[in-house]
């Protein structure tokens, strides 16, 4: 469970300084899914990054099952983003010299997990996705949805508890954005993950359960009856 306690986080920018999060407080259950959207600009990405444990917020908490992120060493933060942790963002963001097998394992490499256990697990979490035909293509050899897909393999294969994605339909068209978003759905309900996504897309928005809203730092949720 994440639980966000007055949330601020200030950038510099020259001499000025820019209130990116102005005092986010927020719940989000085990199992939950939430998607964040809001105007350019206004703390989105920010906020999916303090989830994330990818940088600090300026002050407040930022609680994963009680541990703040905000105050753990990097050694440690680095371990439960390895563990806890899958990321998808916008730009895919696969190594362009590796096979999509390759680039799944990668995930579990820092976990210790042994070359032939990686190589197992990599091909599953692809057949999840449907390449299953595709383990030894590069990222060029495949299309953007494909190369979606392959990022999603990689954020799961490490059976994280959480999974933050970043406008991850953003470079796709409109198929293969309704491809992913599929995918992406499907993955939550069978992995019992807590989902959070950043969009800028309103028709993805519409139909979410339950949405954040933020505006110049400040957040608003709105739930919908199911
Ligand atoms: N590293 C940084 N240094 C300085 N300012 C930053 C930095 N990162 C973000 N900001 C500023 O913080 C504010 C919030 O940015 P953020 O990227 O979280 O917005 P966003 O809602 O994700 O926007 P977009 O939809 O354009 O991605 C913006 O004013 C942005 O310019």
């Amino acid at each position: 469970m994440y639980q966000l306690r007055s949330v601020i986080k200030q950038y510099r920018k020259g001499r000025e300084t820019v209130h990116a999060l102005a005092g986010v407080d927020l719940t989000i259950a085990d199992g939950d899914r939430l998607v964040i959207q809001g105007p350019t600009g206004g703390g989105k990405s920010t906020l999916l990054q303090m989830l994330g444990g990818l940088d600090r917020p300026t002050s407040g908490s930022v609680e994963l099952d009680g541990i703040d992120l905000a105050r753990l060493s990097e050694a440690r933060l680095t371990k439960v983003r390895s563990q806890s942790i899958g990321f998808v963002f916008q730009s895919f963001n696969l190594i362009p010299t590796l096979s999509a097998q390759e680039n799944v394992e990668t995930a579990l490499v820092p976990l210790g997990v042994k070359a032939s256990e990686r190589r197992e697990r990599a091909a599953e979490a692809l057949k999840s996705v449907g390449l299953g035909e595709r383990l030894g293509h590069l990222p060029s050899e495949m299309s953007g949805g494909q190369q979606q897909r392959v990022a999603i393999a990689r954020a799961l294969v490490k059976q994280p508890k959480v999974l933050l994605a970043d406008e991850p339909t953003g470079n796709l068209d409109e198929s293969m954005r309704d491809e992913i978003m599929d995918v992406l759905e499907s993955m939550w309900k069978e992995h019992g993950l807590t989902f959070i996504m950043v969009t800028h897309d309103s028709s993805i928005a519409k139909k979410a359960p339950r949405l954040a809203t933020i505006r110049k730092g400040a957040l608003t949720v709105t739930e919908k009856a199911a």
